[in-house]
């Protein structure tokens, strides 16, 4: 789950929740000096980068994994328990990961996608350019008039305040009254934005990441045809069409018509969960992990299912096709320190003085970009 939500004690005992709390981020209170993550046994989690290399190097594979090839050549596992689960280990080039982290940060969360900061400020145009021009959104108080440019004044709760993108130096011009956030801190908190097909949350209120979970958790979420969007950029269709091939129907051609963006920082996590909006569980969904490396849970039909925990990192893509759709799964952990983060190829590609934003945001967050057939 992101952030720090209260679970009830039924949820506290079951099997997928005990393996959320084993590999949770939890800082060690014995230490006196900087907080310190607290050590977690990683021994049990599966890390299909060593399985295909010892799959390349010896033909040896850990019994229950199926090691396959797809049609270009590119290895990629199955496993024999969960039918419809495929692993594709840096199924995507460094050169792409680059480019759908800047798209991920520059391109997607623009309007009319939504993000989880558009309840609470209406659509924000250029949020990423802003964070580095260093400006701040301020509260035009009263303001009915047409909306200013930058965002418009469309708000869930149809509160004519309206929220402005300007220079830090305009703000002490306003005076009191006037809250500042810098868009740095915005950008830090964005949490997921959607492509194609937008879904209606609920009425009540797409506020915060708690509700957007707590709506993913009981399903009262749905996709909103009536909502303007535009249609899932023509590369982003053809690269997941092309992988998610291995987990397609004989003969059937993928139709990426919606996806999530998550955008995770140190300590957020995803709630054990099933994606169960789509019409049609026999397409898959294709994930496409960025950034930090993370753990997987990829848990049974019911929650009481242990989970099987699994390494992704930057490049990684996961299909969940057919029974595999039934199967809870989620995100407990991600890492950001040097060692366990494992975007070295990432830093170097970033380098560049131009590309200095990118790797600073990437060097502490992990990228999802999930993409669904909806019909
Ligand atoms: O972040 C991930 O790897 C999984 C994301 C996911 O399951 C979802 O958004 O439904
Ligand atoms: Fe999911």
């Amino acid at each position: 789950m992101y952030g720090s939500e209260k679970v009830s004690e039924d949820s506290e005992r079951t099997a997928f929740r005990k393996a959320e709390k084993k590999y949770k981020l939890y800082y060690d209170s014995t230490l006196k000096k900087k907080k310190q993550p607290k050590q977690v046994d990683l021994s049990e989690v599966l890390d299909f980068n060593s399985i295909l290399e010892s799959w390349k190097s010896n033909a040896l594979i850990p019994p229950g994994i199926v090691p396959l090839q797809s049609d270009s050549g590119h290895p990629f596992f199955c496993l024999e328990n969960r039918p419809g689960f495929c692993f594709i280990p840096g199924g995507l080039s460094i050169e792409e990961q680059c480019q759908w982290i800047k798209e991920s940060l520059i391109s997607f969360p623009q309007p009319p996608n939504r993000t989880n900061h558009n309840a609470f400020y209406g659509p924000i145009h250029d949020l990423f350019v802003a964070a580095k021009e260093k400006k701040v959104l301020v509260e035009e108080v009263g303001s009915s008039s047409p909306p200013p440019s930058g965002l418009d004044s469309s708000f869930s709760n149809g509160d004519p305040k309206a929220w402005k993108l300007v220079e830090e130096q305009e703000v002490s011009s306003r005076g009191k009254g006037c809250k500042p956030i810098s868009a740095s801190v915005l950008l830090r908190k964005l949490r997921w934005s959607t492509l194609g097909l937008q879904f209606e949350w609920s009425k009540a209120g797409d506020t915060q990441l708690l509700f957007f979970i707590f709506f993913l958790m009981i399903g009262l979420r749905n996709y909103d045809v009536s909502l303007p969007h535009n249609k899932i950029p023509d590369a982003l269709c053809g690269l997941a069409k092309r992988l998610a091939a291995p987990a397609m129907p004989k003969g059937e051609d993928f139709k990426p018509e919606a996806a999530i963006v998550n955008y995770f920082g140190l300590g957020d996590t995803l709630g054990g969960h099933l994606d169960d909006m789509e019409k049609d569980w026999s397409k898959p969904i294709v994930s496409m992990s960025l950034g930090c490396k993370a753990i997987f849970l990829l848990g049974g039909k019911s929650r009481e299912d242990p989970p099987l925990a699994m390494f992704l990192r930057s490049g990684d893509v996961v299909l969940m096709a057919g029974e595999a759709r039934e199967c809870y799964h989620g995100v407990p952990r991600i890492f950001t320190d040097k060692e366990n983060a494992e975007i070295l190829a990432l830093e170097l590609q970033f380098s560049k003085e131009e590309d200095h934003c990118f790797l600073e945001y990437i060097q502490t967050s992990r990228i999802n970009i999930n993409i669904r057939q909806v019909f």
